[in-house]
């Protein structure tokens, strides 16, 4: 029996489940969230679907009870404000660093063994805070992850595919470095056609603009629809989720902890890793030429700036 825990009722929270139960990646799926009724009337709604699409995952809200929670293999933490246009996910720090805290305290608490996936923003820090309140627990740092590098490399596959006329599907391709405007490295040197590198279809100039696209990929949906995008990233949420329950063993780029790789310490920032049983397995070398380098150097300089502001 496998149970997932997703802490945030909202758009993204919400859609993570409905993707989650459709895809039956898990038999029970408990919705939580602070504002009364809220996830209950989302995990109904949710459940009046399941006869339509024919999936027997069991979807339950809770508001704010983590005893409902208890014992869940995944536990995914969606809670907090998201951006409005004009906005930086930086800009959230100051509140959903407060209810992170919170949230993840509570649900490990009842959960010990679980994996967490920490989506909110900024998604870097909050993975960085994660990880703190983890170790303090005894908690392994493998079981820490930061959902972020799944959607960026769904929205460059997107631009890729978009840019030179193919499926998207057909394209192959990763971006690592912190989840924000400027910190997102799309690796387009590795980028592939079904294995063919794709410098060998699309110019250089219009590489570059695929690439400034994917970074700003959050800002341009939040700048359409009002408030950040749920689509991407409750699929993203539930392709992480997949691979850890299924032990996939599938390379997604992801927020960890890093101790020395990537030239990294004491920092939690993107980078290629195996995703299976028991969280992140292994963190993968992808070589980086000396220019990607010092993407990856000032990205982590961005970020490590971010999380002074925790303490
Ligand atoms: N990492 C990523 O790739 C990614 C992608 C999309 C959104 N996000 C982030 O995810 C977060 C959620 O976005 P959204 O669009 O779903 O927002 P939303 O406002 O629709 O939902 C957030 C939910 O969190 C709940 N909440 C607030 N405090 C809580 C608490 N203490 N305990 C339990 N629930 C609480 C709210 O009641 C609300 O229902 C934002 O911070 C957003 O920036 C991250
Ligand atoms: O853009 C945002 O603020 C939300 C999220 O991080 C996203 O990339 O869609």
């Amino acid at each position: 029996m496998m149970k997932v825990t997703v802490i945030g009722a909202g758009a993204v929270g919400s859609t993570a489940a409905d993707v989650i139960a459709r895809r039956e990646v898990a038999d029970e799926v408990v919705l939580l969230d602070i504002k009364e009724g809220y996830a209950e009337g989302k995990a109904m709604d949710l459940m009046q679907t399941s006869s339509l699409e024919g999936f027997d995952t069991t979807i339950t809200g809770s508001t704010n009870d983590y005893e409902k929670t208890a014992k869940s293999d995944v536990i995914v933490v969606t809670s907090g404000i998201p951006r409005k246009p004009g906005m930086t996910r930086e800009e959230l720090i100051g509140i959903n660093a407060g209810i992170v805290r919170t949230v993840v305290t509570n649900a490990l608490a009842v959960s010990p063994k679980a994996v967490i996936v920490i989506v909110s923003n900024p998604m870097d820090t909050m993975t960085y805070l994660t990880y703190q309140i983890a170790k303090e627990m005894g908690i392994n740092k493998k079981r820490v992850i930061g959902m972020g590098g799944a959607l960026d490399s769904s929205r460059f596959r997107y631009r890729l595919g978009e840019a030179m006329g193919v499926s998207q599907n057909d394209i192959s391709g990763m971006v690592i470095g912190g989840h924000g405007d400027t910190t997102m490295i799309p690796l387009t040197r590795l980028a592939t056609w079904n294995g063919i590198p794709v410098s060998r279809f699309i110019n250089a100039d219009s590489l570059e603009e695929v690439k400034q696209k994917t970074m700003v990929g959050g800002a341009t949906l939040t700048g359409l629809l009002g408030t950040s995008a749920w689509y991407a990233p409750g699929a993203a949420i539930c392709q992480v989720v997949e691979a850890i329950l299924r032990d996939e063993k599938k390379i997604i780029p992801s927020c960890v902890y890093l101790n020395g790789e990537y030239g990294q310490k004491d920092i939690c920032i993107g980078v290629p890793v195996v995703i299976g049983k028991g969280g992140w397995q292994k963190i993968i070398n992808v070589r980086l030429s000396n220019e990607e380098k010092a993407a990856f150097e000032a990205s982590a300089a961005a970020v490590r700036k971010m999380n002074e502001a925790l303490s």
